[in-house]
């Protein structure tokens, strides 16, 4: 049995005045597609953030693939994608590549294989300010994961994709992972749930539940990942679930909502620590 990818123990994190978590842990195994769920401002960016190890203010034992969280020998091996798309507007799709790759000590023809992974080789010579949303999102992505790094780290890679897009990442997801990678993707559209092998459900700054899809809808008694949240939410408070939050649970702290800035060119070394 292998170590888990991710040991998080009593980890308490601080942004500006505010707890955001206080005392949490879980374990992330590895070569599985771990889902990081919950309405937006519940501290899914918070805790990728502390797991790639540039976030400030945080207390408690993280260990990434063996050593502390952010340690350098972590720097090729872990790979993070912020919501942001971390590249070079005035440069190519393959110039981005190219460049992100002598970066990062990729090999050769890591450039052309990342861009075909992601579906934008038809692009790869349009400059990245000419791509749609999507597409940019994308091109990160494939920066990403040059250099096939072992734990691969994305802060919502599906959000305003259609749902063919979604689809294919999806598969591309499922595909690293049968070779090998780790993979944590954070969503709060609960339907990606069911394209996990694990799910972590947070919701303000809790831990509310560390399980599988199956096991959520069978310990839940429901049929759909949404629905299944909900009864969780419901069962803590010994209460109903609020109607309007079965609509859509990503509503649930809409006033929290705290776009991250952009951050550092290179999305493998993330960005300088803040708050
Ligand atoms: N730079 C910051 N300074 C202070 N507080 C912050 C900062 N960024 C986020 N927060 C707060 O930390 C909490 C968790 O935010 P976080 O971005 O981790 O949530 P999230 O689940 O990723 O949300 P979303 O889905 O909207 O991206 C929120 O209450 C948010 O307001």
């Amino acid at each position: 049995m292998h170590e888990p990818a991710v040991v998080v123990d009593g980890l308490a994190v601080r942004r500006g005045r505010a707890a955001v978590f206080d005392g949490i842990g879980f374990r992330i195994p590895r070569g599985e597609v771990t889902g990081l769920l919950g309405p937006s401002g519940c501290g899914k960016t918070t805790l990728l953030r502390s797991i790639v190890g540039v976030q400030a203010g945080v207390r408690g034992r993280i260990e990434v693939l063996g050593s502390p969280a952010g340690s350098p020998a972590l720097r090729t091996r872990v790979a993070y994608a912020t919501q942001a798309a971390s590249v070079y507007d005035d440069l190519t799709v393959r110039q981005n590549l190219r460049f992100f790759a002598r970066v990062v000590g990729a090999p050769s023809g890591d450039a052309e294989r990342t861009i075909e992974l992601v579906g934008l080789t038809a692009q790869a010579d349009r400059r990245v300010d000419a791509l749609s949303g999507g597409q940019r999102g994308r091109v990160s992505l494939a920066v990403a994961l040059l250099g096939s790094p072992e734990l691969v780290v994305l802060d919502e890679p599906t959000v305003g994709l259609d749902p063919v897009l979604r689809a294919e990442l999806w598969t591309l997801f499922r595909r690293l992972a049968a070779d090998g990678a780790t993979l944590i993707v954070s969503s709060h559209v609960m339907d990606e749930a069911l394209r996990c092998d694990r799910l972590l459900l947070l919701r303000d700054g809790q831990l509310v539940a560390d399980t599988t899809p199956a096991d959520l809808l069978a310990s839940t008694g429901t049929t759909d990942p949404e629905a299944a949240f909900l009864a969780i939410i419901a069962s803590e408070h010994g209460s109903a679930a609020d109607p309007e939050q079965a609509q859509d649970p990503s509503r649930a702290s809409e006033a929290s909502q705290d776009p991250q800035p952009s951050r550092a060119p290179h999305p493998r070394h993330g960005a300088e620590a803040d708050a």
